[in-house]
């Protein structure tokens, strides 16, 4: 790749220091003899001409300098607040090894350390004393085109709780995917926080804690200023894609109702894991020759990751050719207090469906009030067990015992994130079912060593579904996203899998494949949208070159003078 596109020249007014501090336009070193000239650059940069990829060489080995996950993350972020272009070829050219710095594990401390670590501005932090001035504070993004908002309240970042405005750090990293993985050019991408307060006494009581130092607002006031958010992004960018990210339970759910068929919008708790955790659940089960709907699946966590996964794969089931009421009666989700029937108390609507029967297990023997995982493993003999919890540990060595003597090959996946919220080490599930087991999780694990074999450890987190997504809907103008679109890029994704395609190799396919994988996702999304009339009319031909065309690359242009 040339360091300069071969796209048409870019006319900024920007010049001199300025230029240099957009972190959109500015080239550093690259910036040519000519360029240097028209925009007043004399004297500011060092007199060497480099090329991107001198420029990367350079900031790899200072990022190889780094010794701790953390100050990589840090170093990374300094790049991209100082060079979109650079930070995202570097990227490019590292992906497998900097996505775990930019996003999950890492992301989880930067979340934590937010305010310690804090360097420079990036995207929009919307407090609750700003609701009468949104379109104001809208106008003052940095970015004027946008399509994709990432946008949080910080109250449940990962497993790690409330973090307050901390929860800028998770929409920081998921658009830096969105562009690495999913093309969509830095230009359009804006992070949100929404700072309501925090209930995390530990940040209100920290002098560094950079948010609203008072208690997260009631919920009255919550739902008319997350309204007013909305509003003013309708005004101001009607067709960008909103991305609900890590609200907690009382508010994902019902703000994803309330948008959903309103606005093009998606909650990736709730959607994107479904659809990627259906997607290599599928490919699990084509791997070992079985149906999902022939299995018996149990949650840990009836939150909004496991009711969104439990409702999607009850779509799979069904349209697999069991009734629903089939589908339901093989779904067993189990919360803090066991497993949830209908008998038991205080549960959210969107749980009271997954509930079991109590008639169902009237032969089961337990001694709470309520069947615990080992009793469901022992008493129902799932084929499947995914963990939701957002709690390190809970699939014990007798959990993971009794599912394997009931399931000669379980498909485990404990997928909180991050990695040390994880119910259980992949090594461990390896080691307790003597290898016969598919596995997933949801952060990054290396490879496990076990009898011989080297089992890869496929990373079953929505980041193989939302760039995908928000290429698809850009490139078709999609007006909504729509049940049948994630299901289609779970499809996409379950077919993609080389160990179900090959018998061999990972459950799920590369991070360096993502890119590929997201024109895939983005080509089948956006046919899907225009069958059901919420995109425009376009053919194939003309869909895979919108595709391409919207598919922004980290490379220099040339710019022209413009007057300002
Ligand atoms: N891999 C992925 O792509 C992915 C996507 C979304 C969420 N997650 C992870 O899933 C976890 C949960 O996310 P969520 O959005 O569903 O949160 P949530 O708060 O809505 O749900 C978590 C649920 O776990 C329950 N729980 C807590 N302790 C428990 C215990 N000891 N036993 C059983 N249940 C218990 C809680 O009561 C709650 O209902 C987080 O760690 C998150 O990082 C992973
Ligand atoms: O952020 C992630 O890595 C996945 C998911 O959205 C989560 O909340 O855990
Ligand atoms: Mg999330």
């Amino acid at each position: 790749m040339s360091s300069s596109s071969k796209k048409s020249p870019l006319y900024t007014a920007y010049s001199g220091s300025a230029l240099l501090e957009t972190p959109l336009l500015n080239k550093g070193s690259a910036f040519t003899a000519d360029e240097r000239l028209a925009f007043n650059l004399a004297g500011l940069l060092p007199p060497r001409y480099e090329t991107i990829e001198e420029q990367v060489s350079r900031a790899y080995m200072q990022y190889k300098s780094f010794d701790t996950a953390i100050n990589k993350h840090i170093y990374l972020r300094a790049i991209q607040d100082n060079n979109e272009t650079l930070f995202y070829r570097l990227l490019q050219q590292h992906l497998e090894e900097m996505i775990p710095i930019i996003y999950t594990p890492t992301v989880g401390d930067a979340c934590e350390q937010f305010s310690d670590i804090y360097r420079s501005a990036r995207g929009l932090f919307i407090s609750y004393q700003d609701r009468h001035q949104l379109d104001d504070v809208l106008r003052n993004a940095t970015k004027r085109k946008v399509k994709v908002i990432v946008v949080t309240d910080g109250e449940r970042v990962l497993g790690l709780g409330d973090q307050g405005i901390g929860g800028m750090g998770i929409s920081i990293g998921k658009l830096s995917l969105y562009t690495a993985c999913g093309g969509i050019s830095p230009a359009y991408a804006l992070p949100v926080m929404l700072d309501v307060g925090t209930n995390n006494e530990k940040l209100l009581n920290d002098p560094m804690y950079m948010g609203l130092r008072q208690k997260r607002v009631n919920q009255a006031e919550y739902d008319e200023f997350v309204d007013l958010f909305i509003q003013a992004v309708k005004r101001r960018w009607p067709d960008a894609i909103i991305q609900f990210e890590d609200f907690a339970q009382p508010n994902a759910m019902p703000l994803l109702q309330r948008y959903r068929d309103k606005i093009c919008c998606f909650n990736d708790d709730i959607q994107g894991t479904a659809a990627v955790t259906v997607g290599t659940l599928l490919a699990a089960c084509r791997s070992k020759n079985a149906k999902l709907s022939e299995q018996k699946v149990v949650f840990v966590g009836a939150g909004s990751a496991g009711c969104g996964i439990a409702e999607q794969v009850i779509s799979q089931m069904v349209a697999e050719g069991i009734s629903e009421a089939q589908a339901r009666s093989q779904i067993y989700m189990i919360d803090r207090f066991g497993l949830l029937t209908d008998t038991t108390p205080g549960l959210r609507d969107f749980q009271q469906a997954l509930a079991q029967s109590s008639a169902a297990i009237t032969d089961w023997s337990y001694s709470s009030e309520f069947p615990s995982l080992l009793d469901v493993m022992n008493c129902a003999q799932p084929g499947i067990l995914i963990g939701v919890s957002g709690q390190a540990g809970l699939f014990t060595e007798p959990v993971v015992r009794a599912m394997k003597k009931g399931c000669a090959m379980p498909i485990i996946f404990p997928l909180s994130n991050p990695s040390r919220q994880v119910e259980a080490t992949p090594e461990q599930v390896i080691n307790w079912t003597e290898g016969d087991v598919i596995i997933a999780t949801g952060s990054p694990f290396a490879p496990v060593a076990y009898n011989g074999r080297l089992y890869p450890i496929a990373q079953c987190n929505n980041s193989y579904i939302f760039p995908g997504i928000g290429l698809g809907v850009i490139a078709s103008k999609a007006r909504l996203i729509s049940d049948e679109m994630l299901r289609e890029a779970s499809k996409t994704l379950a077919a993609a899998s080389p160990k179900a395609n090959n018998g061999e190799g990972g459950l799920l396919p590369a991070f360096t494949e993502l890119s590929a994988l997201s024109k895939q996702i983005a080509f089948n999304v956006a046919k899907v949208a225009m069958q059901q009339g919420l995109a425009l009319e376009l053919d194939d031909a003309m869909l895979q070159q919108k595709i391409e065309d919207n598919f922004w690359l980290p490379q220099y242009r040339h710019y022209k003078r413009v007057s300002a």
